[in-house]
């Protein structure tokens, strides 16, 4: 029988704070940035980073922009300790840059976190106990004043040890487990703690409020910041800090309601590595902030070299939908969403406004050091907007829609029998095959020369070699011009009755050598219309070419014995087995 949610789990209750005021407030700065990667990041990893890949994360943490970082729990590990001395000893804290170092209010630990820290200039010593109402009744057995008193004595210590060494302490206080603490005794034993530490305006007190857990909706975690930012004293002798964690997957959200609700302070991870679900990522929080046009202060330029450093650091991967930073968050494979993106971005192109605006994507890949490559990729999703799109990046080619309809049925058969991606690379090799390239048994232009019609106005005469099978075929046509004789000619050769509906055509670069592409929609009897594409130097000569790629296309269709329209395969069953086998084997 399935178990009743309403008899076994207990709603988390509402704070009471009516008169919340954290709903219209809006982000316009940053929070102080703090790392926990190489601390709560690293005690949830299956395999915890040692010196080398510690050091590695802790300078791209530096890089980025980090200016307080929490490089591990000293008095809990080996590991950890050596970490600390390593980089006090190598003189790599940077003067803005302030170490944390986590210890449990326990004398023989805080002891230790100072030997630790011999030799630092600056220290953030971040002690914690848990405070929770489940925690004082099943970890520790104490009542309220009991657990008081476990903050209180640690705080004394760490301050007259404070007093002893030449290290600048700043004092951090987290009553763990806060979002499961009764409010009004969180107040209790801050308070406690601050009677220890006496903070002022100038010597400010970190108040740590984590979400240890995530155990209700975001707004509720709002309400507990905001509550204990409006009942808790000397609140301009406090940093407020939060620690969110994700159980419930909305530790981002959660982090940005109660930045809107007072806190000042962020502690996470990179990509939200941490304990169960993770710590709050703060990758995606300063991106967030970035794309309301917020600055973040925190440096995610080059986010492929941070996931690398990330994957490498952590041994865990970064998942492709990660947002901001996942391989395929830029990537669009459906139809529509192509059509889109390719319109957004050709009108920004034209505004030459520097306002992102392009559907689908929140931010311009380019900020986060990604390429425009990755946005579009073609599989059975797609539709023309996208294949036009790779074929203008790639190859410049300007397709006149109803081509690009045309083209996408042909892709779009292959994508459907393969079940698969079709590369950029891929796309181009179908759409040569297709159009440009000549197949056995399709006519060739071998060469051709026109002429003035002596015995008529506006009229010329063709006579050109086509090639098939390598066998010559001498043609000859009139007409009010090239075009028109050339496919005079046709008509008596294939004995096709040929129309030329549409003509189109664009240059590919400037000069003497810049080549030309040709697009033509012919009409045969029996047949859709159906297009061709030529290329080459001589504009004439590819418009020639795109008249025989088009009829080429046609008696490939009657060879294969098919009929049918623009929109149904073009391809011949051995040219479509030939694609499909090419995309297989990718
Ligand atoms: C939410 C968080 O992420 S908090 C950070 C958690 N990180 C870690 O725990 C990683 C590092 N910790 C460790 O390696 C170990 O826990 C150590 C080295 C610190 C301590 O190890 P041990 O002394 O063997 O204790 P262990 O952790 O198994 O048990 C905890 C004991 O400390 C007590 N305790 C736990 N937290 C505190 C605290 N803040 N203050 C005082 N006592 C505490 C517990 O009640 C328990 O007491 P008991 O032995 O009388 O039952
Ligand atoms: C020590 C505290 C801040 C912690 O890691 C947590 O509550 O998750």
């Amino acid at each position: 029988m399935r178990v009743d949610p309403a008899t076994k789990y207990t709603p988390f209750p509402p704070v009471d704070l009516p008169d919340r005021r954290w709903p219209s407030a809006t982000i316009t700065r940053p929070p102080i940035w703090a790392s926990v990667d190489l601390r709560d990041g690293n005690q949830a990893l299956v395999e915890p980073m040692g010196i080398e890949r510690k050091a590695r994360m802790y300078n791209a943490l530096v890089a980025m922009g980090f200016k307080e970082i929490e490089v591990g729990f000293p008095a809990a590990s080996q590991t950890d300790f050596d970490f600390a001395r390593y980089l006090i000893e190598h003189d790599m804290v940077p003067d803005d840059v302030t170490l944390q170092v986590l210890v449990q209010a326990r004398e023989p630990l805080i002891r230790r976190t100072f030997e630790a820290l011999k030799g630092c200039k600056r220290a953030i010593v971040h002690v914690y106990n848990s405070t929770s109402e489940l925690q004082r009744r099943v970890v520790f057995g104490m009542d309220r004043a009991g657990i008081i008193d476990i903050a209180r004595q640690g705080a004394q210590l760490i301050h007259t040890l404070a007093d002893e060494t030449d290290t600048e302490i700043v004092y951090q206080y987290s009553p763990e487990s806060f979002t499961g603490t009764e409010l009004d005794f969180a107040v209790d034993i801050c308070e406690a703690v601050m009677d220890v530490y006496q903070p002022t305006p100038d010597k400010r007190l970190i108040l740590n409020l984590p979400s240890t857990v995530e155990m209700a909706t975001p707004n509720v975690y709002a309400d507990q910041i905001e509550w204990f930012c409006r009942h808790v004293k000397n609140r301009d002798s406090l940093i407020i800090s939060v620690h969110p964690h994700n159980d419930r997957g909305t530790g981002v959200a959660a982090t940005e309601l109660a930045l809107m609700a007072g806190a000042d302070r962020v502690e996470g991870t990179l990509f939200g590595n941490g304990e169960r679900t993770g710590n709050v990522d703060i990758v995606t929080l300063a991106m967030n902030m970035f794309t309301q046009g917020v600055d973040p202060g925190l440096d995610c330029s080059n986010m492929p070299e941070l996931v690398t450093m990330s994957e490498y650091c952590t041994r865990l991967p970064v998942h492709p939908r990660h947002p901001y930073a996942g391989e395929l968050v830029f990537t669009a494979f459906s139809g529509s969403h192509q059509d889109a993106i390719n319109k957004g971005l050709r009108a920004l192109r034209q505004s030459n406004s520097g306002v992102w605006e392009v559907p689908y994507l929140p931010i311009d890949p380019t900020d986060v050091g990604r390429t425009y490559e990755a946005v579009i990729r073609i599989n059975s999703q797609s539709g023309k907007g996208g294949v036009a799109h790779i074929l203008e990046r790639d190859h410049a080619l300007q397709m006149p829609r109803p081509l690009q309809v045309e083209f996408s049925g042909v892709v779009q058969h292959i994508t459907d029998e393969s079940e698969g991606e079709v590369t950029a690379k891929q796309l181009w090799d179908i759409f040569q095959q297709e159009y440009l390239v000549q197949h056995p048994g399709d006519l060739g232009l071998k060469e051709y020369r026109t002429v003035p019609d002596t015995h008529a106005t506006d009229v010329r005469l063709l006579d050109a070699v086509l090639t098939v099978n390598d066998e010559d075929r001498p043609i000859h046509g009139r007409g009010n011009g090239p075009v028109d004789a050339f496919v005079d000619a046709l008509r008596t050769e294939t004995g096709m009755d040929l129309t030329l509906v549409n003509y189109s055509e664009h240059a590919l670069g400037v000069g003497a050598n810049a080549q030309a592409y040709a697009y033509v929609e012919m009409k045969a009897e029996g047949h859709a219309p159906m297009y061709g594409v030529g290329r080459h130097s001589n504009i004439v000569q590819a418009s020639l070419n795109a008249i025989l790629s088009a009829v080429n296309r046609v008696r490939r269709l009657n060879a294969a014995g098919q009929s049918g329209g623009a929109r149904s395969t073009q391809k011949t069953k051995e040219d479509a087995q030939a694609a499909r086998a090419e995309v297989a084997a990718q």
